[in-house]
């Protein structure tokens, strides 16, 4: 039998500076005794900065409350507010951020862009070329505004982030010494009106925030896209269309024209109806005037699974003064003539991102008239209803007041084709030649100059090889995007395009019960 070992005494640390500081004794101890003082002395004073420290604190604590509550102002902003960019962005500018030592860095956009992973990507490492965004981190700042201390505070509350800023809620406050927020109220002032100017070029787009964000008291609409404003000459369209719908909304955006309005009791509302065939420039058109407007679009499509007839009413209430509400699909489930009673069809079903299976019930056509000129229903706006087949909308949601003119968008006529292959080569009017990298004859690449008067001969010939009315300006757009650097190249596949358009959609008419249509070949 084995004899154990003896069970040693548990070494007890002699004085209470081996018990705070055990393993730091063997380090001390001799640095203690060389200068002759006892532990016990070393671990009073340590003991006392620290109570000392504690009180300090709570008594700092105290004063600053009570100087916050008697002698500070401050503004709070939340995340779901769009302001909340517009002060991070300003603080940016103020160079804050340059003088801050604790920072979050952001490699994508606001509204949510996502910068390209060129590690899964075979595109050049575009990722490198987005410039980093750097924004005050958690915590408090400092900084002055016009000679005057500020104090920034930023913090992460409960409930969900807005879609443009995904993550936990989050909340700023700003703080100056004094009684009144007025130094906030210009501050903040200032702050909007940089960001607007810095908008004053781009479009913004906005559509419904996801479900949860609206049940959840959120905010009801998220901006989804914040682009340049589209030219209005970028949309192919018949000059007398255009110039009618743009004078119709100027005439509509006077300052004058709301008294007007106001003073014969009418609705300061007004109505367009856009409809022809997908991808005739509805859209498109919708977007060049609200840059050409200076306000923002709205886009609505009741097509949109999540959308309900509840959610259209804070919708339509939930507007700024003046903007364009682009509706699309209106001719869709419940809205059809005959579809206004509830059946099982005005049901439909939807997966939420996969998981969720829920019915939800379609927008009935009592339920959009509601929405577009109920009482609740903001005034100031302009709507822009869009749809592919017009002959299925209620007559009732044609009535002046609601559509006040009705645009047609048709398929591409020859003039429009023309227009279309100007547009993609010759992006200036005062531009007089175009240096192209194209192939030359040999296949070799490099530079070759056209003159706009040869481009303008090539887009009318390009133009007298497209049937008029059979293919979209998307679809044309979407041949000479093929061929961008390339206009010979166009000019010389576009019959053969054409012919298998026609053959395409020959194919697809008769598999629709309908009578294809002849080849351009043949027809010609
Ligand atoms: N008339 C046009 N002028 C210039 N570009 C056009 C025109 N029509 C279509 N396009 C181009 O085709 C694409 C689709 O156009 P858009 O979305 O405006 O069509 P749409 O009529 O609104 O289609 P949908 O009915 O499917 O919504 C866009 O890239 C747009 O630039």
């Amino acid at each position: 039998m084995n004899a154990s070992p003896p069970i040693s005494e548990p070494e007890m640390p002699p004085n209470a500076l081996d018990m705070l500081l055990p393993r730091h004794l063997s380090i001390l101890k001799p640095f203690l005794k060389y200068i002759n003082i006892e532990a016990s002395v070393v671990v009073t004073i340590c003991l006392s900065i620290l109570a000392l420290g504690t009180w300090l604190t709570l008594v700092w604590n105290h004063v600053y409350r009570q100087v916050s509550v008697w002698f500070m102002s401050s503004v709070i902003v939340n995340s779901d507010d769009e302001l909340f960019e517009c002060i991070l962005a300003w603080l940016a500018e103020q160079n804050v951020t340059r003088n801050s030592r604790t920072l979050i860095a952001r490699s994508r956009d606001s509204a949510g862009g996502y910068v390209v992973d060129s590690d899964t990507s075979n595109f050049k490492r575009s990722s490198a070329e987005v410039a980093m965004k750097y924004e005050l981190s958690f915590g408090e700042h400092i900084f002055f505004y016009k000679r005057r201390l500020f104090l920034f505070h930023r913090d992460q509350r409960q409930g969900l982030g807005s879609p443009f800023r995904p993550g936990p809620a989050e909340t700023v406050s700003l703080t100056c010494v004094g009684r009144s927020t007025q130094p906030i109220k210009e501050l903040l002032t200032d702050a909007h009106a940089r960001h607007l100017a810095k908008e004053e070029f781009l479009t913004t787009t906005r559509r419904p925030s996801p479900r949860h964000l609206r049940a959840g008291g959120g905010r009801l609409w998220s901006r989804i896209a914040r682009r340049p404003s589209r030219p209005m000459d970028t949309v192919v369209l018949d000059p007398g269309k255009k110039a009618a719908v743009i004078s119709d909304m100027e005439e509509y955006l006077l300052p004058t024209t709301e008294k007007w309005y106001a003073n014969r009791g009418i609705p300061y509302r007004r109505g367009y109806l856009f409809y022809g065939p997908s991808g005739t420039g509805k859209t498109s058109f919708a977007t060049a005037l609200a840059g050409t407007f200076g306000i923002d679009i709205f886009v609505v499509s009741l097509l949109e699974p999540t959308l309900t007839e509840e959610d259209l009413l804070p919708l339509f209430s939930d507007l700024p003064h003046q903007c364009i509400v682009l509706l699309e699909d209106v001719d869709s489930a419940g809205l059809a003539r005959n579809a206004t009673r509830k059946t099982e069809n005005d049901f439909r079903e939807f997966s939420y991102l996969g998981t969720d299976v829920t019915r939800v019930q379609g927008i009935s056509m009592s339920g959009l008239l509601n929405a577009i000129d109920g009482v609740a229903s903001h005034e100031g706006r302009i709507l822009v209803m869009t749809t592919n087949y017009p002959e299925k909308l209620d007559e009732a949601l044609l009535r002046p007041g609601r559509i006040d003119m009705q645009i047609e968008f048709s398929m591409a006529t020859r003039p429009q084709a023309q227009e279309l292959f100007m547009r993609m080569y010759a992006h200036d009017e005062t531009q007089t030649d175009l240096t192209l990298r194209a192939k030359t004859a040999d296949g070799e690449s490099g530079e070759e100059v056209i003159g706009r008067g040869d481009l303008e001969d090539m887009a009318s010939k390009f133009a007298q090889l497209i049937p008029d009315h059979e293919f979209t300006p998307a679809e044309i757009q979407g041949f000479l995007l093929t061929k961008k650097n390339d206009p010979k190249r166009a000019l010389a596949e576009v019959q053969e395009w054409g012919n298998m358009m026609m053959i395409a959609k020959g194919r697809v008419a008769a598999l629709a019960g309908g009578s294809g249509d002849a080849p351009l070949g043949r027809s010609a």
